[in-house]
């Protein structure tokens, strides 16, 4: 689906005050900080934001549930109930260091293992098989080895001994006693935490069956890219290979592979087709694992423009790929593209330009990772706009914002290549292309790794939560979000 800029999808607010479309001529001149809004770097019209969004959302369809090894399934969901495989124990064990005994004492000692006789006993560890014919465990330090009167080895009461031991059963872990074969450890549905694993492997489970999640591999790009020191000119240092592995995981993703290429289009494709599952058919554990699996999502970096060097389209093409999403009129990140491949890989091109990257990760990656993980579409949040954003026609603009006194104040330093705005930031507006008022209720979305967007205040919640305020100071003013400017919630703070 392709809309012409300016005229955004049906239902959002800046669905009414659509401007309209520019003529890309008159874009002929832009910098960086006015890329062109209306074509895609391919020269297609690019999506809205929010048709971009949708698209990445429809494209996909959730992935199976699978079986993965115990040591990936932390945080996974449980998608078949875990049954114990067998009685746990499986084996009725002493739960003390001592003796296995049968009777009462003085016990005459037998080699261990042997089927007791009564007034026989033999020595045991904590956690050994129980011999036939033991009635009881004494522990270490309540028996004494003496000798009879023929100077054979004898095992009697000694003076740790309590009253009454060795009761019938005492210090004997019973077979079965957590659970029998086939009674449920562990239902279907359950986040599976690090006693879960655990639990599992002592029902017997090698591997889990787990709700699908997106495999992703990274693929960064460029020659001028260093990964650690201090770059020289002409040089920039990663800021990819920290943190989108990370994001990746936070959006639902398991990040499995980051490879490094420069920027020849043989390099792009050669890593492109380089996908293939890793696995040997000969190891059951390895065919499983996550790390052994083709990926679902490639997501690439740098090389969405339209320079020389710049080779994410031409390589979907050579591989039999078709476009999803050709640019996204927003900025930034306009050129972010989104290709499926043959194969059923999705490949993600976010901008090498840092900001512009996650920007296009949170618009196209997130709805994307949500659908193949079973997840719902990211949600998108109002906050009330501490300041008055012109328009820009045809594009949405993506402001990482602070929250001063309920109000979003955009970041400072938010260019296409920077991080500062960001780091700093509670989430991200999404101005729409004929801009806000000050006070306006305007689109946002929080971060994957930032605090929640504020619901919104309206005047009964506020005078539920703060009576005297409402009374005082609220009174007769209009509720958060419905008029042009709203300052009870700057005067609730
Ligand atoms: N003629 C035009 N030029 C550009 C346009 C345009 O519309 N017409 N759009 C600009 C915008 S906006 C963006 S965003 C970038 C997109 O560029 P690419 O995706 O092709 O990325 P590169 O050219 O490879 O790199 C851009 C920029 O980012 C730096 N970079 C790359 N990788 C990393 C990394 N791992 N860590 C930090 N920084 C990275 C790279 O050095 C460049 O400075 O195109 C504009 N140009
Ligand atoms: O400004 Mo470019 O939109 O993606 O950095």
């Amino acid at each position: 689906m392709t809309a012409a800029p300016g005229h955004p999808a049906p239902g959002h607010p800046a669905a009414e005050a659509a401007q309209p479309a520019m003529n890309p001529a008159e874009d002929a001149s832009s910098t960086e900080d006015e890329a062109p809004a209306v074509p895609a770097p391919s020269g297609h019209l690019a999506h809205t934001w929010e048709e971009a969004r949708q698209a990445a959302f429809d494209c996909a369809a959730p992935i199976p549930a699978g079986s993965v090894p115990l040591r990936e399934a932390l945080r996974r969901t449980l998608a078949a109930d875990i049954t114990a495989l067998q009685d746990m124990p499986h084996y009725a064990s002493s739960a003390m260091d001592g003796w296995a005994v049968n009777g009462t004492g003085p016990w005459i000692l037998a080699e261990p293992g042997q089927r007791l006789a009564p007034h026989q006993a033999s020595v045991i560890v904590t956690g050994g098989l129980i011999p036939p014919g033991a009635k009881a465990v004494l522990r270490r330090e309540s028996g004494v080895i003496s000798k009879d009167d023929e100077g054979l080895p004898v095992l009697a009461l000694g003076g740790g001994a309590r009253p009454g031991e060795p009761r019938n059963g005492q210090h004997i872990r019973k077979a079965a006693e957590e659970a029998v074969a086939g009674e449920v450890l562990v239902k279907a549905g359950t986040t599976l935490n690090p006693a879960h694993l655990a639990l599992a492997a002592l029902g017997g489970h090698d591997h889990v069956k787990v709700v699908g999640k997106p495999v992703v591999t990274l693929l960064l790009t460029g020659s001028e890219v260093v990964d650690h020191g201090l770059p020289e000119a002409g040089q920039v240092r990663d800021t990819f290979g920290p943190q989108l592995a990370s994001v990746v995981e936070m959006l639902g993703g398991i990040c499995t592979r980051q490879v490094r290429i420069g920027d020849s289009y043989g390099e792009w494709l050669e890593a492109l087709e380089d996908e293939g599952p890793a696995a040997g058919p000969d190891d059951p554990l390895a065919e499983a694992s996550a790390s052994a699996l083709p990926p679902d999502v490639v997501i690439t970096t740098g090389g969405t423009g339209v320079s020389g060097t710049d080779h994410f389209r031409r390589a979907v093409a050579d591989l039999g790929g078709r476009l999803v999403i050709d640019g996204v009129a927003m900025r930034p990140g306009h050129p972010a593209v989104l290709a499926e491949l043959p194969d059923g890989r999705f490949v993600l091109g976010l901008p090498g330009n840092p900001l512009a990257a996650m920007m296009a990760l949170s618009t196209v990656g997130a709805p994307l990772l949500a659908a193949l993980g079973h997840g719902t579409m990211p949600p998108v949040q109002e906050v009330p706009c501490g300041t008055m954003i012109e328009p820009d026609p045809g594009r949405t603009r993506l402001l990482p914002f602070r929250l001063l006194y309920g109000m979003a104040s955009p970041s400072q330093h938010t260019g296409p290549g920077m991080m500062r705005g960001l780091a700093s930031a509670d989430g991200v507006m999404v101005v729409p292309p004929h801009g806000v008022q000050l006070g306006e209720a305007v689109p946002a979305f929080a971060l994957p790794w930032g605090p929640a967007i504020p619901e919104p205040k309206t005047r009964e919640s506020k005078s539920k939560s703060s009576p005297r305020r409402a009374g005082n100071r609220s009174a007769g003013k209009p509720a958060a979000a419905s008029g042009p400017v709203d300052w009870s919630a700057l005067l609730d703070q």
